[in-house]
């Protein structure tokens, strides 16, 4: 883990406090506290390190004037004002100067305000944001806007460069593009985009000249996210493109929760019937499956209780991620686990044989149980993703049948 320095400069030690215990709170950032000008000026000149960010007070009683923007501004390093006035002249003054936030000790809440914008520039440092825009003034106006919070910025200078630039870098997360570009129009873009599942995640954002009053409806029926009519002002693009990239966070992570089993954190059933019928579509022949189910795991529950029972179950779903990495490894319900991959039948016969062995000889949990598990597998090409269940389920009851600890296949 990177350490990241904050440089504090606030001559209330009621307020160094409070900023200090909220920044440590996050263990990636190291608050460094002046209570002046000058100790921030040697902080500064002293450190060997860079800093990530500032947090300053206007009013310090060595500089009363704000100097201490212009001081932080001239090192590069991204400068947040915390301050007591309110004054509207001020702040337009700032933010003109290239202050990231301008934000007022009114509440408590200004505190955890403070912090959110540090916090979101940590995370934007890893964001690909790609700037499609033919006329090189705009696109470098766009750049250092963006890059002012940290962003990772690409350019294109077409609709037709942004789309090869999307197509071969799956780590962009987010366009900001113009409507008049040659070859590919930014709405024809949209919409060339939305058309295609890969580009669903990716955030949007649409721009145009002043008085075209249709585009941000055509934009954002297309499927933008969000719509900026040229010229902004970069207060508002920074909030826009903040927002949106914070509700597509939103929905992600509410997606990753409701494909996630909570106890083992291996994928769920639901996944596994998304991913699987994709997997089966492309190519039906080369795709596997095995079922593995724990052999008596009803007498550790009886014996052990269930609390055991759930660790249990958390450590051996770890133990089959583990054993079966670069395969879609879910959780099927209960003691149940299914592993789906394109794969070879004997390559993933050879690899569920060694589990099974390694989980033969292991004792798991502070109540050093021995477990064992029996597994079902089909290898031979079926239709659908159900038909590939039913095989695998009926070998793993022959395998029960049979005397559990061990699999059944259909090779
Ligand atoms: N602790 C715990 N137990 C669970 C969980 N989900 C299912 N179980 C238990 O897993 C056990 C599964 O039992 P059965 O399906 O009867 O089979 P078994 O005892 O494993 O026996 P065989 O499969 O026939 O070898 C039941 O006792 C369930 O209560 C869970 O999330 N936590």
């Amino acid at each position: 883990m990177v350490e990241k320095k904050i440089l504090v400069v606030e001559d209330s030690p009621v307020v160094l406090k409070v900023l200090h215990h909220l920044l440590s709170q996050n263990p990636i950032f190291t608050p460094v506290l002046c209570a002046s000008y000058k100790e921030a000026e040697d902080k500064l000149k002293t450190s060997r390190d860079a800093f990530f960010a500032a947090i300053v007070d206007l009013n310090l009683p060595d500089a009363e004037n704000g100097e201490i923007v212009d001081l932080v501004l001239s090192t590069k390093i991204p400068c947040v004002v915390l301050t007591a006035n309110f004054d509207d002249k001020l702040r337009l003054s700032l933010l003109n100067k290239g202050v990231l936030d301008y934000i007022t000790k009114d509440s408590r809440y200004s505190f955890n305000h403070v912090i959110k914008v540090i916090e979101r520039l940590n995370r934007n440092q890893g964001i690909k944001v790609l700037v499609a825009e033919d006329s090189s003034t705009s696109r470098l106006f766009i750049r250092i806007l963006l890059e002012q919070y940290r962003f990772n910025v690409i350019e294109a200078e077409n609709g037709q460069e942004a789309l090869a630039k999307l197509e071969e870098d799956s780590e962009i997360r987010m366009l900001i593009t113009d409507h008049n570009m040659p070859l590919v129009s930014g709405y024809d873009l949209v919409r060339m985009l939305r058309f295609n599942s890969r580009f669903q995640d990716l955030v949007i954002i649409g721009l145009s000249a002043e008085g075209d009053n249709a585009l941000s409806a055509k934009f954002i029926k297309a499927g933008a996210n969000d719509f900026l009519k040229k010229p902004f002002y970069h207060e508002e693009f920074h909030c826009r493109v903040v927002h949106s990239l914070e509700a597509q966070e939103m929905l992600e992570t509410i997606r990753d929760l409701a494909n996630v089993d909570p106890l083992t954190k291996l994928k769920n059933r639901r996944y596994l019937f998304d991913k699987g019928e994709q997997l089966l579509r492309h190519n039906p022949s080369g795709v596997v499956l095995a079922i593995l189910n724990l052999d008596h795991f009803k007498s550790v529950n009886d014996t052990y209780g269930h609390i055991v029972g759930d660790s249990l179950l958390e450590v051996i779903g770890r133990e089959i991620q583990n054993a079966f990495q670069n395969m879609l490894v879910c959780r099927f319900g209960g003691d149940e686990f299914c592993i789906i991959a394109k794969l070879d039948g004997q390559n993933l016969i050879n690899r569920l044989n060694a589990f099974l062995k390694f989980l033969h000889q292991k004792e798991f949990t502070e109540a050093k149980i021995s477990l064992t598990c029996s597994a079902g597998i089909c290898c031979q090409p079926m239709n659908s993703l159900e038909e590939l269940i039913r095989k695998a389920d009926s070998n793993l009851q022959e395998a029960k049948r049979l005397g559990r600890d061990r699999m059944v296949t259909d090779l």
